[in-house]
C-alpha cells in the first residue's frame, strides 16, 4: 500500500482538490436531509434553528452545489487514478524492455498480458476509490461527530463509535478475513489466460493428435476452479455488506434510545432529537464507501503484488546506456563459462574463440549442446558467468546495448512476424529503409517474386495471409530483414532449416555475396549451409574443439 502511494506523489495537489471538494460534497448531501428535518420540524411548530423557508433555500443551495462538489471530486479522482495507470504502464513497459529477450522467454506470457491490462486497470480502484475515500470519510465524518457532540456530548460519542466500526473494524476485519480469496483469484484468472493462449497456439497439435476434448475439459475445469474463486469472493462481499448494515440499523437504534432518554431528562428537546437521529442516520456513505472497499481492495493488493513482482524482477542482463557505435572488428572470447540459473550441469565452459572481422565461422554440434546458447551469449542476451566476451577489446558488458544491436543482425530457426504489412515486418531492419532498398534486401533473400504473388505486394498485412505463409517464406523474410539492417556481425541460427535445397544455394550465394566484408556467425546442422564458412567449430563436451 505505502508503495502504491509513494507513485501518488507527484499528484498530491490534485489529491487535495479531490478530498476537499469530496468531503464538501458530502457535507452538502447530508445538509440536505438534515435540513430536511428541520424543515418539518419547524412546520409542526417545534422549535428549530432555522424557519421552513430558510431551510428550503439552503437545502436548494447545497442541492446544486453536491452537484457541481460531486463532478468536481470525480473528475479529479480519475484524473489521477488514469494518470497513474499510465505511469505504471509505462513503468511495466521499461521493466519488460529491461527483462527482454532473456527473461521473458521463460515467462508466461497470458500471465504477462493480465498484468499489462485487466490487473494494472484495476489498480484504478485504489487510486480512484481508496485514497481519497479514505480521506473523505475520516474528514466528514469527524465534522458530523463534531456536531452531533455539539447537539450532546452522547450523540457525538455514539457517532464515533459505530464510524469506527462501519469504517474501520468492518474493513480490517474483512480483508484479514479474504485477503487470500483475492490474491488466488487474479493467479487463477492469469493462469486461466496462459492455458487458453497456449491451447490457441497449439491448435494444430490439439486437433492431430485428438486432444480437443481433454484441452476443453482443462479449459472448463479452470473456468470452474475461477468460478469458485469469485463465489467465495462474492460470499464475503455479501456478508460484509449485511453486517455493515445491520450495525447502521443498530447505530440508529441507540441514538434514538439515547435521544429519547435525553428528552425525557429534559436535556435536549425534541427538535434536537430529531436532527440528531436524522444527521447521523444520513452521515453514513463515506465510511459505508470504505466497508465496501476492502472487498475490491484484495483484488487490488494481488493485482498490485503481480506488478510489483514484474517491476522488482532483475533482469538478466544490465542494460548499458549510451549513443556511441561500435566498431566491430574482432570477437574474442575468453575462457568463457556459462551456466544457465536452475540447471545444475555447466553448458559450456573452457570457451575460447577467437573471430577476425570478414570470418565466417560455423558452429557445428549436437542438438542440445548450446550452439545457440554461444550465439546468445555472443548477443548479450545472458552474461557470462566466468571469463568475457570482447569485442574490439572491449568487455560486451561496457559496451551500449543500443550499439551492440545495432552492429548485430540476427536470423533465428523460426522468424516471427508481427501483424502488420509486409513492409513494416521488414522495416524492423531498418526503420528508414527506402523501398528501393527494401526490394534489393527481398531480392537478394530470393522473396520479391513471391512477395509479388500477394494481393497487395509488400502492403500485405501478414495477419490476412497469417498462417498460409510456408516456414520458408518466413525465413526467408526474416533473411531479407537482416540484409536490410546490414549489421556488421550476422547471426544465423539455422537459417536454412527450412528451406529446400534450390532455396537454400540461392540464399546461400546471396549471404555469401552480401556478406564479403562482414562477419558470420552460422548455427547449421546442414553441411550444405556451413559450406560457405571457412572456419569450423564443434562444441563437443561442454566445450570448443577445433577440428
Ligand atoms: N533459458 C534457458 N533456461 C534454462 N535452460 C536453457 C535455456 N535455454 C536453453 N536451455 C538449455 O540449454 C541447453 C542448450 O540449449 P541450446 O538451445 O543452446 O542448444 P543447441 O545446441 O542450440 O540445440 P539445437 O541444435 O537443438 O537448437 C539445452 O539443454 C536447453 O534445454
Amino acid at each position: 500500500m505505502s508503495r502504491l502511494i509513494k507513485i501518488l506523489k507527484p499528484l498530491t495537489p490534485i489529491m487535495m482538490i479531490t478530498i476537499s471538494f469530496g468531503v464538501l460534497g458530502f457535507l452538502a448531501a447530508i445538509a440536505i436531509t438534515t435540513l430536511g428535518s428541520i424543515a418539518i420540524g419547524d412546520i409542526i411548530g417545534l422549535n428549530m434553528k432555522f424557519s421552513f423557508a430558510e431551510a428550503t433555500k439552503i437545502i436548494i443551495v447545497c442541492a446544486i452545489l453536491r452537484g457541481i462538489l460531486r463532478y468536481i471530486e470525480q473528475y479529479s479522482g480519475h484524473y489521477i487514478a488514469f494518470k497513474i495507470l499510465a505511469i505504471l504502464r509505462d513503468k511495466v513497459y521499461k521493466a519488460l524492455r529491461k527483462l527482454a529477450p532473456s527473461k521473458l522467454e521463460t515467462k508466461e506470457k497470458g500471465n504477462l498480458i493480465s498484468v499489462i491490462t485487466s490487473d494494472i486497470e484495476l489498480l484504478e480502484v485504489f487510486y480512484a476509490h481508496t485514497i481519497a475515500p479514505i480521506a473523505i470519510a475520516i474528514l466528514t465524518s469527524s465534522v458530523i461527530a463534531y456536531v452531533l457532540y455539539t447537539i450532546n456530548p452522547y450523540f457525538g460519542l455514539i457517532a464515533v463509535v459505530f464510524y469506527l466500526i462501519v469504517g474501520a473494524l468492518i474493513p480490517i476485519l474483512s480483508s484479514k478475513l479474504g485477503s487470500d480469496a483475492g490474491f488466488e483469484y487474479r493467479n487463477e484468472f492469469g493462469n486461466t489466460n496462459s492455458f487458453l493462449l497456449d491451447s490457441l497456439r497449439g491448435i494444430k497439435e490439439v486437433l492431430l493428435f485428438g486432444e480437443g476434448e481433454k484441452r476443453l475439459d482443462s479449459i472448463n475445469k479452470n473456468s470452474d476452479k475461477l468460478n469458485e474463486k469469485l463465489e467465495v469472493i462474492k460470499e464475503h462481499e455479501g456478508l460484509i455488506r449485511a453486517c455493515t448494515d445491520i450495525t447502521i440499523m443498530i447505530a440508529i437504534l441507540v441514538t434514538l434510545f439515547a435521544g429519547v432518554e435525553l428528552f425525557k431528562s429534559n436535556t435536549i428537546d425534541l427538535g434536537q432529537v430529531i436532527v440528531a437521529i436524522v444527521l447521523l442516520a444520513s452521515s453514513f456513505g463515506p465510511t459505508v464507501a470504505l466497508s465496501n472497499l476492502s472487498n475490491n481492495l484484495m483484488h487490488t493488493f494481488a493485482c498490485a503484488q503481480r506488478l510489483f513482482n514484474i517491476l522488482d524482477e532483475v533482469p538478466a542482463v544490465k542494460e548499458v546506456e549510451g549513443n556511441e557505435d561500435l566498431n566491430m572488428d574482432f570477437i574474442d572470447v575468453r575462457d568463457m563459462e556459462f551456466k544457465y540459473n536452475g540447471r545444475e550441469e555447466v553448458l559450456l565452459k573452457d570457451i575460447n574463440l577467437n573471430i577476425e572481422k570478414g570470418d565466417k565461422v560455423a558452429i557445428i554440434g549436437e542438438s542440445g549442446c548450446g550452439k545457440s546458447t554461444l550465439l546468445k551469449l555472443i548477443m548479450r542476451f545472458w552474461d557470462v558467468n566466468k571469463g568475457s566476451v570482447e569485442i574490439s577489446n572491449r568487455n560486451i558488458k561496457d559496451i551500449p546495448t543500443k550499439a551492440l544491436r545495432k552492429s548485430q543482425s540476427l536470423v533465428s530457426q523460426e522468424t516471427f512476424l508481427f501483424n502488420d504489412t509486409i513492409e513494416n515486418n521488414l522495416k524492423i531492419g531498418k526503420m528508414d529503409a527506402t523501398e528501393e532498398e527494401i526490394i534489393e534486401a527481398c531480392k537478394k533473400a530470393s522473396v520479391h517474386d513471391f512477395i509479388q504473388t500477394l494481393p497487395n505486394g509488400y502492403k500485405t498485412n501478414v495477419g490476412e495471409i497469417g498462417s498460409n505463409l510456408s516456414s520458408g517464406e518466413k525465413q526467408r523474410l526474416g533473411i531479407a530483414r537482416a540484409f536490410l539492417h546490414n549489421a556488421d556481425l550476422m547471426i544465423l541460427d539455422e537459417p536454412t532449416s527450412n528451406l529446400d535445397t534450390l532455396n537454400e544455394a540461392e540464399i546461400l550465394k546471396s549471404i555469401k555475396r552480401e556478406s564479403d566484408d562482414k562477419t558470420i556467425i552460422m548455427v547449421s546442422h546442414r553441411k550444405s549451409s556451413t559450406s560457405i564458412c571457412d572456419k569450423k567449430v564443434y562444441v563437443k563436451n561442454n566445450t570448443l574443439e577445433f577440428n
